[in-house]
C-alpha cells in the first residue's frame, strides 16, 4: 500500500509538528482540529518554523511554499474519507482516543491505517474501538518533532506485518529513525524518562534542592540538554501527569505513583510552558 494522503488529529504542539514533517517529506497533509483558534495557531508555527529554515539555508524559499501548499485545515473527522493513513494526537486520555479512533473508523477507506502518536496508552485498547485492529499502530513520535529523530512504533496485540511495514517505510520517508516496540505501558521512552521526571518533582518538593538547582544539576551533571523540570514544562505538565498515572495503572507498582506537586499544578492549570506556567514562568 503507498500512503499519499494523511490526516493528522490534534493541532497542539505535536500535531503540527507531525503535520510539517510529513508534508516535508511530500505528503498531501490534512491537520484536523475541532479547535479553530488551535488549527489558526498551529498553522502559524509551521509557517514560522519553515521561514526560520529558509533563514537558515537548510530549504530554499520553493520548498517551504511546496510545503504549505501540500498542507491543509480541517475541522471535521468526514475529512478524512479519502486519506490513506490517520495520526492522532489528541490529548492523551483514553476515552477520547477510542471516541476519535471508533468515529474514524466509519470514515476512512478499508485499506486507511490508523496510528496514535499516544506516549503511553495500549495501542491493543485504543485498536479493540475499531474493527480494523490489525490496521492500527502506534507512532510515537519525540517533542520537537522537526528536530528529534526517534519514532517509537508499537505494534498492539493485532497489528499486522504489513501495516509495520508500510508504517516503517513511511518513517523512514520523514527522515526519522523507527525502533519496535512492544505494547506496555509508556513503551521504553517514557518508562524510562518519566520515572526520573517525577524523581525530579520530589526532589523539589522534599525540599531536597530548588527547581533551578535541579535543572542545573542534570544538565551540567550529565550533560542533558535541558533540565528534568524545563522538559517536563516543555512537555506539558497534563501530558506529564497521564503518562505516570499510566504507568502507575499499568503495572501496579507503587516506585509509578504521580508525585502530589505534580498533580497540584496540574490541578491549578499550570500546564508549563503551554499555559505560561509551570515549574518556570514563560
Ligand atoms: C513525552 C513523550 O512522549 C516523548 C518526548 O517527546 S520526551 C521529550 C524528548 N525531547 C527532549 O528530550 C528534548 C531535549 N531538548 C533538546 O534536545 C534541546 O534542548 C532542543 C532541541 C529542544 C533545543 O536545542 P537547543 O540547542 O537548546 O536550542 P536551539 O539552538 O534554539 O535549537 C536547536 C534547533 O532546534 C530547533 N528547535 C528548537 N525548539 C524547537 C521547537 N519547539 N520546534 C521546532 N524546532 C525547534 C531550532 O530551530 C534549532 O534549529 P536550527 O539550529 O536549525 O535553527
Ligand atoms: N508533549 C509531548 O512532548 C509529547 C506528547 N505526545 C502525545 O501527543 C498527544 C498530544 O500531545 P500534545 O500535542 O503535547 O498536546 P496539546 O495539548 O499541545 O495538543 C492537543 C490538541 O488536540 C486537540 N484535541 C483534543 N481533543 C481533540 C479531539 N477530540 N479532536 C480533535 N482535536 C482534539 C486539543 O484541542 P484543545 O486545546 O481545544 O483541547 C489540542 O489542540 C498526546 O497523546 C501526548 O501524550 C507524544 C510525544 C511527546
Amino acid at each position: 500500500m503507498e500512503i499519499k494522503r494523511v490526516m493528522v488529529i490534534g493541532a497542539g504542539q505535536m500535531g503540527g509538528g507531525i503535520a510539517q514533517v510529513c508534508a516535508q517529506a511530500g505528503f498531501d497533509v490534512l491537520l484536523n482540529d475541532m479547535n479553530q483558534d488551535a488549527l489558526d495557531k498551529g498553522m502559524k508555527r509551521i509557517e514560522k518554523l519553515l521561514t526560520r529554515a529558509v533563514d537558515k539555508e537548510r530549504i530554499n524559499e520553493s520548498d517551504k511554499t511546496d510545503t504549505l501548499n501540500r498542507l491543509s485545515k480541517s475541522s471535521q473527522l468526514q475529512d478524512a474519507h479519502n486519506c490513506d493513513l490517520v495520526i492522532e494526537a489528541v490529548v492523551e486520555n483514553m476515552d477520547v482516543k477510542e471516541k476519535v479512533f471508533g468515529e474514524l473508523d466509519n470514515i476512512v477507506p478499508k485499506h486507511a491505517i490508523l496510528a496514535s502518536n499516544t506516549s503511553s496508552l495500549p495501542i491493543t485498547e485504543i485498536a479493540a474501538a475499531t474493527k480494523r485492529p490489525d490496521q492500527v499502530i502506534g507512532m510515537h513520535f519525540m517533542n520537537p518533532v522537526p528536530v528529534m529523530k526517534l519514532v517509537e512504533i508499537i505494534r498492539g496485540l493485532q497489528t499486522s506485518d504489513e501495516t509495520y511495514n508500510v508504517i516503517k517505510e513511511m518513517t523512514d520517508k520523514l527522515s526519522k529513525v523507527p525502533v519496535e516496540v512492544e505494547d506496555f505501558p509508556g513503551f521504553v521512552a517514557n518508562r524510562i524518562l518519566m520515572p526520573m521526571i517525577n524523581e525530579a518533582i520530589y526532589t523539589v518538593y522534599e525540599g531536597v534542592s530548588s527547581v533551578e538547582d535541579v535543572d542545573t544539576v542534570m544538565k551540567l551533571g550529565m550533560n542533558h540538554p535541558m533540565g528534568p523540570l524545563t522538559l517536563a514544562d516543555f512537555i506539558g505538565l497534563d501530558t506529564c501527569l497521564y503518562i505516570m498515572e499510566v504507568l502507575y495503572e499499568g503495572f501496579g507498582d507503587s516506585k509509578y505513583r504521580p508525585c502530589p506537586l505534580l498533580r497540584k499544578y496540574v490541578k491549578a492549570g499550570w500546564l508549563g510552558k503551554k499555559s505560561g506556567r509551570g515549574f518556570y514562568q514563560y
